[in-house]
């Protein structure tokens, strides 16, 4: 069983981004993207259905299934409630953070300043989803705010694409990025197997 954040980050070099609008289609889509080789899954709460595709997706042998897109403390019961392994934030808040870290799960909260880095290591977090990533100033931005706090890894995501994807994997506080290019409206699960086999190739 995988534990750590830093343990779910090195279990693949990408991170779908998964906008789910029928539960039906999770489990197919889990496994089209498990057999491409991405075994970590984030199942976003922009949704009704995500509880729901997260229960299936959990079904799907190798997949490690974890929520995103949360935002406040109900969230993160309705989540746990769900047996999650793992939650990603898109910012920082302790009053979010502090329940989640109590609770063990892991966690991936989202930074995109200095200050935001500070916090998380005040409250003893080192593993960061850096988001919004390109808008935020991209490669170089991230290379500027890392180099101050030389304990702390990130997943960059928002706007990152199979192109831009290795540039970022070539720096070496970066574990993994994140995206929704693995899974674009409309995708059959061929379509999909082959993208998530192209991303998790990104690290051979
Ligand atoms: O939903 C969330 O919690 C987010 O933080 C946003 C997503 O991570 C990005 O929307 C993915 O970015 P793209 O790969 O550019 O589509």
């Amino acid at each position: 069983m995988t534990t750590t954040i830093a343990d779910i980050m090195r279990a693949a070099p990408v991170i779908p981004v998964l906008v789910i609008e029928d539960a039906a289609q999770a489990r197919p889509l889990a496994e089209a993207l498990v057999k491409g080789g991405l075994r970590v899954l984030e199942v976003t709460l922009r949704t009704g259905a995500a509880i729901e595709a997260i229960a299936e997706m959990k079904k799907v042998e190798g997949a490690i299934v974890g929520a995103g897109t949360v935002v406040n403390t109900d969230q993160f019961k309705q989540v746990m409630d769900a047996d999650v392994e793992f939650i990603v934030s898109p910012g920082l808040t302790e009053r979010l953070a502090d329940p989640i870290i109590a609770s063990g799960v892991p966690f991936l909260p989202g930074i995109a300043n200095a200050g935001d880095i500070m916090r998380g290591l005040d409250l003893g977090l080192t593993h960061f989803k850096f988001f919004p990533a390109e808008t935020s100033g991209g490669l170089k931005a991230l290379k500027a705010l890392a180099a101050p706090f030389y304990q702390a890894k990130f997943c960059p995501t928002g706007g990152v694409s199979l192109a831009s994807a290795p540039e970022w994997l070539a720096f070496d506080p970066v574990l993994c990025v994140g995206g929704s290019w693995i899974t674009p409206k409309g995708a059959s699960v061929a379509q999909v197997e082959t993208l998530a086999r192209e991303a998790a190739g990104l690290r051979d």
